[in-house]
């Protein structure tokens, strides 16, 4: 195939574990690495392919999922992360040195605030939830990917197991029109 969706995705991938409990992540700095400690495994670990997240190089995708707020805390090297783009949703904290994003958090009224977006493949450990689905996928011919090529890249994805979608999955999605119809004007029952 002449393209990776993810180096830890193209060659299949072990389910995680289920009693895992967190562990640390580490920018890809050679030096004074930021350290994050998460105190939990992750939920709704996805392959995304979005501009905006975090991807390693020559990856289409990046893999990210969520974590409570109050289990994500930076350890190490604070000083050099900082907000990519202030005007964002999720507030993405990276790293100014390497660039690696090392959280995202949302600061605004979100149907996901409280939960912090992570990269488990930060962590040198094994064991974190395995991506359970694929969102955004049309989204990497945005980035230039040729949209010839996006059956193949769906294929790819069923034959791992993981159903794709163009936004986020049903789940996410039913939580975010949740969310809105909650805080919109008041509209008469469907
Ligand atoms: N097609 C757009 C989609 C961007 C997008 O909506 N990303 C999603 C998935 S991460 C999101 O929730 N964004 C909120 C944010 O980035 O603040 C792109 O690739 O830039
Ligand atoms: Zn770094
Ligand atoms: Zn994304």
């Amino acid at each position: 195939m002449s393209f990776s969706i993810h180096p830890l995705l193209d060659n299949g991938f072990k389910k995680g574990d289920s009693n895992k409990s967190g562990g640390k992540l580490y920018c890809h700095c050679k030096s004074n690495r930021i350290e994050v400690t998460l105190g939990s495994d992750t939920a709704f670990n996805h392959a995304c392919g979005c501009s905006k997240c975090w991807k390693p190089k020559g990856a289409l995708f990046s893999i990210v999922g969520v974590v409570p707020v109050d289990k994500v805390s930076v350890t190490a090297n604070s000083n050099k992360l900082h907000v990519i783009d202030t005007s964002a949703a999720i507030q993405r904290h990276a790293c100014k040195d390497c660039g690696v994003h090392m959280y995202g958090r949302i600061e605004v009224d979100h149907a996901f605030k409280g939960l912090d977006f992570v990269h488990s493949e930060l962590s040198d450990e094994k064991g974190w939830q395995e991506p359970q689905f694929a969102a955004f996928v049309s989204s990497i011919i945005e980035q230039g990917f040729e949209p010839e090529k996006m059956g193949d890249v769906r294929k790819k994805f069923q034959g791992l197991g993981l159903e794709t979608f163009d936004c986020l999955n049903p789940t996410l999605m039913d939580l975010l029109a949740a969310h809105t119809a909650k805080t919109a004007a008041p509209k008469a029952k469907l």
